[in-house]
């Protein structure tokens, strides 16, 4: 079995409980409150900035030209398309610019872009693959489970977000994660491939938290 789905099945418990979180089954019947989506979305617009950076890293450990410009490429993509697109949107729950701008992280998007950036920065590619491949796979995997709920893709606030992660394009970009991880883990070691699937792990994690700390508008103890 490749690796890739190796990882899949093992985690299928945790992945559940992502697909699952309040957050995601409000998009879902379109129950979700705009206020917190509207947390979420300035949250999810700083985790971009810095999720971009971890598309860097992967065009500065690849070592073909191939891979080197497909991360360029994403790189570009998240930078100059995705994000205008998320301040396009952002536009429409009442958030400007200038406060996407001013805006902090929260702990859980510190602590889960610093953990992908730390995994990156001190790993191989294989590293960098295993840190950003939770994120596309269970994005590709919630926009197609919400796409085929009838109606949920139409709803006013939330469609555009399914839409976006159930469409054809993001889809290609996850499987040609998921193919890379494969790649780059035939014949590794046990040793090397458990930490690949602890850093996947993590971030599978992580991701929980994200929807967690968007749902209760988590930000410091104390922030007002
Ligand atoms: C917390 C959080 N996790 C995953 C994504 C999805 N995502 C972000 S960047 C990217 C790659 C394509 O640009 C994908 C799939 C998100 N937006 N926010």
């Amino acid at each position: 079995m490749k690796f890739s789905q190796r990882l899949h099945e093992k985690l299928k418990p945790v992945w559940r409980q992502n697909h699952n979180h309040p957050f995601v089954k409000g998009m879902a019947d379109g129950s979700l409150e705009p206020e917190k989506f509207r947390f979420y979305m300035v949250q999810d617009y700083l985790y971009l900035i810095q999720y971009a950076k971890v598309f860097a890293l992967g065009a500065v450990k690849a070592d073909d030209l191939e891979t080197m410009g497909k991360f360029a490429a994403l790189l570009d993509g998240t930078l100059n398309e995705e994000m205008a697109l998320h301040r396009q949107y952002a536009a429409r729950f009442g958030i400007s610019e200038e406060e996407l701008e001013a805006a902090k992280p929260s702990p859980i998007t510190i602590a889960y872009t610093h953990y992908m950036l730390h995994a990156a920065q001190n790993g191989t590619l294989a590293d960098v693959i295993a840190a950003v491949l939770p994120c596309a796979w269970s994005y590709w995997e919630i926009g197609k489970e919400l796409h085929a709920i009838p109606g949920a893709a139409d709803h006013e606030l939330y469609g555009e977000w399914i839409n976006m992660y159930a469409s054809e394009e993001f889809g290609q970009m996850a499987q040609w994660c998921i193919d890379l991880l494969d790649q780059h883990t035939a014949g590794k070691s046990k040793a090397e491939l458990d930490k690949l699937e602890e850093i996947f792990l993590n971030t599978t994690r992580f991701e929980y938290m994200f929807w967690d700390m968007a749902y209760n508008g988590e930000m410091w103890p104390g922030h007002a």
